[in-house]
């Protein structure tokens, strides 16, 4: 990996419309085609490249937009709120420009324990040190939630207000008073409604957000994707396999740590890891649950989990999976530190 710090910022790309948003929906939608060009020329090694944070409330999509942005599944998805819980960094790098994006977790708002307070620090680190962010809301919603998060943006960053999951909206002459409503609220660089799962709008949105990144080499090899660690990739998929066959019935405190994470020689397979994790959860009843009706749902978990990274890490994995009981662990500092949050 290349140095991830982020170097002085030289002059950032002003594009025309920044200080003029324009509310009319069908031609934000007919405008900014795909590879848009920047609105200043680039600089002599033709590279541009920048820091984007994706920030929102819990469940508005921002998981399912980086990973379409970056191209590759880096951030774990799921329907449950508040799956994702650290910053992650994901990668892309087109059409001379590096986009390094930084996901968030969703900003909670209504508990205050010590797992939402080191969350709220996250968001709040990732957003104060980037070159553009992109405030992610449910396109003709704005709860006090949202209020909360946007209250939190330094001036000075350009924001775009991404209105996603626009395929949700089944009257969309509704969506243009909305969007001037928005304009009242905070001055955004521009709008952009769109579907995190529509391709078009993918390609659409790099056209947008080029035009924010400053001139400068690039930071990482062109064909990075993130520059999170294996060990870490394994404890995102244990976890998601965690949520997706538990559903709603465990609640978001339950975590994944990883114990052991050591590569072995081995005669048979290029790659072979042993990997040992334990999922800690609050209470009897919640570890009866992840293990299930005669350790099934336990063995799918791990089962899944382990497929999923063999192709992740292009290498044979022995996966070994514990449940602990540690009642209020989200509501102890120090503990929740030493699982890893800051
Ligand atoms: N219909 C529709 N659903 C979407 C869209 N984008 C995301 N979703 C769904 O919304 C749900 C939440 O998406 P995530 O990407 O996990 O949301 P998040 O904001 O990262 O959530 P947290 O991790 O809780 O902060 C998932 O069920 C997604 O499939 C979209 O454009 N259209």
């Amino acid at each position: 990996m290349t140095n991830a710090s982020k170097p002085p910022a030289p002059d950032t790309a002003e594009p025309s419309d920044h200080q003029n948003p324009n509310v009319d929906l069908d031609a934000m939608l007919a405008a900014a085609k795909p590879g848009a060009s920047a609105s200043t020329p680039v600089d002599a090694t033709g590279q541009r490249c920048g820091l984007i944070a994706i920030v929102g409330k819990p469940n508005v999509g921002k998981s399912t937009l980086m990973n379409a942005l970056v191209g590759q599944k880096v951030s774990i998805t799921s329907r449950k709120a508040q799956t994702t819980r650290h910053r992650i960094t994901g990668i892309r790098t087109k059409d001379g420009t590096q986009f390094v994006f930084v996901d968030t977790p969703g900003f909670q708002t209504r508990h205050s324990t010590a797992l939402n307070k080191s969350l709220n620090k996250t968001v709040m680190g990732a957003i104060g040190d980037v070159d553009l962010i992109l405030f992610v809301v449910e396109a003709g919603s704005f709860t006090l939630a949202d209020a909360k998060v946007l209250s939190l943006f330094k001036p000075g960053i350009p924001t775009l207000l991404v209105a996603n999951k626009l395929d949700t909206v089944h009257r969309r002459a509704e969506i243009a008073p909305w969007l001037r409503d928005m304009q009242e609220r905070h001055p955004f660089a521009e709008f952009v409604p769109m579907s995190a799962k529509n391709k078009g709008d993918i390609e659409r949105l790099f056209g947008i957000v080029g035009k924010y990144l400053p001139e400068q080499p690039w930071w990482y090899a062109e064909d990075e994707l993130t520059d999170r660690s294996e060990k870490f990739l394994a404890s995102e998929t244990v976890r998601e396999k965690l949520f997706r066959f538990t559903g709603d019935e465990l609640p978001y405190t339950s975590t994944v740590v990883v114990d052991k994470f050591e590569e072995e020689k081995s005669k048979q397979h290029k790659r072979f890891i042993k990997i040992a994790v334990t999922i800690v959860v609050e209470r009897d009843g919640h570890k009866a649950m992840v293990i299930g009706d005669k350790g099934e749902r336990l063995k799918r978990i791990s089962t899944e989990a382990r497929q999923e990274l063999e192709k992740l890490m292009d290498a044979k994995v022995f996966l070994e999976v514990w449940v602990k009981v540690r009642s209020g662990w989200a509501d102890d500092e120090a503990r929740v530190r030493s699982f890893g949050y800051e």
